[in-house]
């Protein structure tokens, strides 16, 4: 039997899923595509997952897109191409279109397509051995997956520029310095990191985080006054909510609020 692209476990409300392609230190793949985009949006589905992490087996993140097939690449029609590279923006889309927190836990190397990838997640827990690299430079191409916009998110024009013209090696500890990464762990520590912070995003409200989430991916991107209007309509949903009834209700009746008694059963195992 194959083993699977994308190793699915769960920790309590938690779901690692772990890119397995080790032996090209988690190169990207159309079954990687499809196999995360079906967990994601299962996960999506599953009242009883609050959070989910993403990283790689084997003390690698992802190298970015397969080299062995982008030398192929240069054979096949424009469109062909065009498909390929959408194949991998779908899966960009996928982790943010998600309604819960996805946090890239993060060891050794995030390369090209894989940094991307990293960056598009909600949260970021790196260890200081981990090296991002926005290496398409080095292969004569240029970035995709959305490495711009996420580094422009992150750091000056200037930085983006010299970091993608060069493609550089970025330690962990330089992007923590940054602000850009939420937890710095010791290598090997990542994933244990990312674990504890999902154990914060856990037990929430479901509706109002999903709220949440929308609204942190898009405030870098809109106008004032546009993201204004996205809160106030996020706020209207949610004031009639039962989750901020008993979320309040249980502010005044001080006692701890009890989100997860307003979810569906469970079908899974926990
Ligand atoms: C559409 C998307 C475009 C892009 O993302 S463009 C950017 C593509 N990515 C890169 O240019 C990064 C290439 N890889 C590396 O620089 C290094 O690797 C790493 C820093 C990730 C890891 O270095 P180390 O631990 O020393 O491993 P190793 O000996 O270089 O590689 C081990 C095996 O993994 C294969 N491999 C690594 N990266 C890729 C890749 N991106 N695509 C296909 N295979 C890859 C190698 O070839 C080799 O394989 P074998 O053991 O058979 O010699």
């Amino acid at each position: 039997m194959t083993e699977s692209i994308v190793l699915q476990r769960r920790q309590g409300p938690v779901l690692v899923l772990t890119h397995n392609n080790p032996a090209s230190r988690n190169a990207l793949s159309p079954a990687f595509y499809a196999a995360l985009q079906q967990a994601l949006q299962a996960a999506a589905q599953d009242d009883a997952i609050d959070a989910i992490i993403l990283t790689g087996e084997g003390g690698h993140f992802c190298s970015g897109g397969d080299l062995r097939q982008l030398a192929l690449r240069r054979t096949l029609s424009e469109a062909e191409r065009l498909q390929k590279i959408e194949a991998l923006h779908a899966t960009i889309r996928s982790v943010q279109a998600c309604p819960k927190p996805v946090i890239a836990a993060v060891e050794g190397a995030a390369a090209g397509a894989g940094m991307s990838l990293a960056l598009a997640c909600d949260m970021l827990v790196v260890a200081t051995n981990a090296v991002f690299s926005a290496a398409y430079v080095k292969v004569g191409l240029s970035p995709d997956g959305g490495a711009t916009a996420f580094l422009a998110e992150r750091v000056s024009r200037q930085l983006m520029t010299q970091w993608c013209l060069t493609g550089e090696r970025i330690s962990g500890a330089q992007l923590h310095g940054f602000g850009a990464v939420n937890r710095l762990a010791e290598p090997g520590q990542a994933l244990a990191q990312a674990l504890e912070l999902a154990a914060q995003c856990s037990g929430g409200p479901h509706q109002a985080m999903a709220a949440i989430k929308a609204l942190c991916l898009q405030a870098p991107h809109q106008s004032v006054a546009d993201q204004m209007a996205m809160e106030a309509a996020l706020m209207v949903q949610a004031q009639a909510s039962e989750e901020s009834r008993e979320g309040i209700a249980a502010f005044l009746e001080k006692r701890p609020a009890d989100f997860v008694r307003l979810r569906k059963p469970t079908t899974g195992p926990l």
